[in-house]
């Protein structure tokens, strides 16, 4: 049964780097083909709009996003399956971040007004009874840049259960959470070394390492290889492959292989023009399973994006 987020005690989240500079997706990574789509009969079909989903973590309801009085993203509705990873992909600017950034609230550390509806498990996350810093705890974050604290790689990894007062084997959880994002062997000789002494690939996991060892229940990723070189990016994806049996993972890529590659829903953004008011406004265009998104879309603008026609 889920555990309501409201009924949680408070705990701290790390601190996130929103100043990450945007770079380009590894032109190598790109190049490698992309996998068959996989073919999951038990995946929701239509998951757009107000088509029915099997089992949805979050129920997206008419969102909006205001920064002040700019609307970067309205009338986004859409159900999120669990224990799936979904894309958001589309054109710079076109929300994707802003979306992303609901989903566990971190959109109120931002100067972010958001309208319609969140349903995170059944629950109104947007509710004034839901602790904002809880949500960040069962939704953990991971950034374009890694980020790790200037800490040990164990106390990255301890900071968060710390914090959370856990009682347990703590020695063992930090070794079961770098062994699940494939780091246990590479550092298990210097867990007294800086995480900032390891490579950009290795200080990615580490942060998907500290993330996971809170026990979160979703994962949301910021274009989490787009600072990392092919080989990093590769071990990045098969981690993402591997971990979305115990969380739903949403990405936010720039990269359509990779979103291929990875995702078994994609959701496909664009930005609305309006010349007269000077507005540009991020809107869902489609979205479905991955296989169809990308070889049979439903909009021609999806089809323009995909194929490279518009950009
Ligand atoms: N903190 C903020 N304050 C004001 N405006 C913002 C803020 N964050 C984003 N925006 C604006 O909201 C719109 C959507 O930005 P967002 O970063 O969500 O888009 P994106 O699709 O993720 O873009 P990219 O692919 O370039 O990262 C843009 O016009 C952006 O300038």
């Amino acid at each position: 049964m889920t555990t309501r987020i409201s009924e949680q005690p408070a705990v701290a989240e790390p601190v996130p780097d929103t100043a990450a500079p945007d770079t380009a997706d590894s032109p190598a990574a790109e190049e490698r083909p992309a996998p068959p789509p996989a073919q999951d009969e038990s995946a929701p079909e239509r998951a757009g709009g107000s088509e029915p989903v099997g089992d949805a973590v979050f129920e997206i309801e008419d969102i909006a996003v205001h920064y002040g009085a700019f609307t970067a993203v309205k009338g986004i509705s859409m159900r999120v399956p669990r224990n799936r990873v979904t894309a958001f992909i589309g054109p710079s600017g076109c929300g994707k971040s802003t979306l992303l950034r609901c989903l566990n609230r971190m959109n109120d550390l931002m100067d972010a007004t958001v309208t319609g509806r969140l349903i995170y498990n059944g629950e109104d996350l947007y509710a004034p009874e839901v602790d904002a810093v809880e949500v960040r705890r069962r939704i953990g974050m991971v950034f374009q840049r890694p980020n790790p604290f200037p800490q040990s790689i164990y106390d990255n990894v301890a900071f968060g259960p710390r914090l959370n007062g856990f009682g347990g084997d703590l020695d063992r959880l930090v070794e079961e959470s770098l062994t699940r994002v494939g780091l246990w062997n590479e550092v298990k000789d210097k867990l007294g070394d800086s995480g900032l002494a390891l490579s950009g690939g290795q200080q990615q996991r580490l942060c998907i390492a500290r993330a996971v060892a809170v026990e979160p229940d979703v994962l949301l990723m910021d274009e989490p290889c787009s600072a990392l070189d092919p080989i990093a990016t590769l071990k990045i994806e098969d981690l993402i492959q591997e971990l979305k049996s115990t969380y739903s993972i949403v990405i936010v890529t720039h990269n359509m292989q990779q979103a291929a590659r990875v995702s078994d829903m994609t959701a496909f953004f664009s930005v609305n023009i309006d010349d007269e008011k000077g507005m540009r406004t991020g809107e869902l265009i489609e979205f479905d399973r991955t296989e169809r998104i990308f070889n049979n879309p439903s909009s021609r603008r999806t089809e323009d994006y995909i194929s490279g026609r518009f950009g």
